[in-house]
């Protein structure tokens, strides 16, 4: 991160993430913190629920090729967690973590709509006012719902017209993943803070996703390109970076050569995270690749998984956590993408 100088002392973020794998224990990195919620992409899609006085996530997105992670975000609050229906959540204060799962179902669009405004109505009665971060993991994400409409843009028309209906309330559109999952229904899992702290990017290469044109669909993607969660007290500014995959413009590039699509999207990512770019929405800071941690990279072809694991390798810090996931991305054209985190 650019804002440190050598000799500053190095400061710990309120909340942080980090995954632990089959048989890590995460209670090494746990020590002092307090768990705000777990995900565990793993082999089967079942509704959140509360394990250990916090939300579990729990998704199908491993398979033969790809390994279980737990996704684990701690915070260095007291935790307070419960249930709102079919949501289970979580907050410390100054963030808040919650989940919902939508059953498998032949058009998708009235549920999610109904899980995000359910989610939306949680975070404000507990006075969470901006999303932070939505992770969105859609089952056969580019495969046909009950009326022939692709499951990813089924999906959309929900989620914006959420959006749309508390426009007056929620004034930004985070950052955000929307990436296949290995069974079908949806889970969903979204950070939200205290208003004043989140301060959403877009990507100078790229269209902003709600300004695609309606070839993709009826409803554009409600997302943002990143969001930098300014920093608390004692904290350090630090910024989530959506899904980002090879699309130039509102183009998918290179759409049949894996290796060109991962250098596409590491130089998407490189301009997103950049002092240039936070500079050009008002920002001071800025990032390099090498500080992304936390990193998820999704391929969808089994056999580009070796080639994906060595584009990370040169990219991202030795020490940076990265998982890989062999499923569907959500145009079919893409073949791979990736996100994370920087501090
Ligand atoms: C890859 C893209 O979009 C994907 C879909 C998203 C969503 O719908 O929430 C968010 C980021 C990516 O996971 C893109 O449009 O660039």
């Amino acid at each position: 991160m650019t804002l440190t100088h050598p000799g500053a002392p190095a400061l710990t973020a309120a909340l942080d993430c980090f995954f632990v794998r089959p048989g890590e224990d995460e209670r090494a990195r746990t020590a002092g913190r307090q768990v705000l919620g777990r995900v565990t992409y793993g082999h089967s899609g079942r509704p959140p629920t509360l394990h250990n006085g916090a939300p579990l996530v729990r998704t199908a997105m491993a398979d033969a090729a790809t390994e279980r992670i737990t996704e684990v975000w701690t915070t260095d609050r007291p935790v307070r967690s419960g249930r709102d229906g079919g949501l289970v959540y979580a907050e410390d204060g100054e963030h808040f973590f919650c989940a919902v799962r939508i059953d498998a179902c032949g058009v998708y669009r009235d549920t999610v709509r109904q899980a995000y405004e359910a989610a939306f109505t949680l975070m404000w009665r507990l006075g969470y006012t901006e999303p932070l971060r939505m992770w969105n993991l859609v089952g056969d994400i580019t495969g046909p719902n009950a009326q022939g409409m692709e499951t990813y843009r089924d999906f959309c028309v929900g989620r914006a017209q959420a959006f749309e209906s508390w426009s007056d309330r929620i004034g930004g559109m985070p950052a955000a993943t929307g990436i296949g999952s290995l069974r079908p229904g949806i889970d969903l899992y979204f950070l939200a803070c205290r208003t004043g702290r989140a301060r959403h990017l877009e990507n100078p290469r790229q269209t902003p996703a709600h300004r695609y044109p309606a070839r993709y669909g009826p409803k554009s993607p409600s997302f943002a390109r990143a969001t930098l969660l300014e920093p608390g007290s004692g904290t350090r500014p630090v910024l989530y970076v959506s899904g980002t995959a090879s699309i130039v413009g509102d183009d998918t590039v290179h759409p049949d050569d894996f290796g060109r699509q991962c250098a596409v999207t590491l130089a998407n990512i490189e301009a997103l995270v950049s002092p240039e770019n936070l500079a050009r929405h008002g920002l001071a800071g800025g990032f390099r690749l090498a500080d992304l941690d936390c990193v998820k990279v999704y391929v969808r072809d089994a056999r580009d998984l070796p080639a994906a694991r060595a584009h990370c390798a040169e990219a991202f810090r030795a020490d940076a956590d990265v998982a890989c996931f062999n499923v569907g991305v959500c145009r079919p054209d893409l073949l791979v993408e990736i996100e994370g985190i920087c501090r």
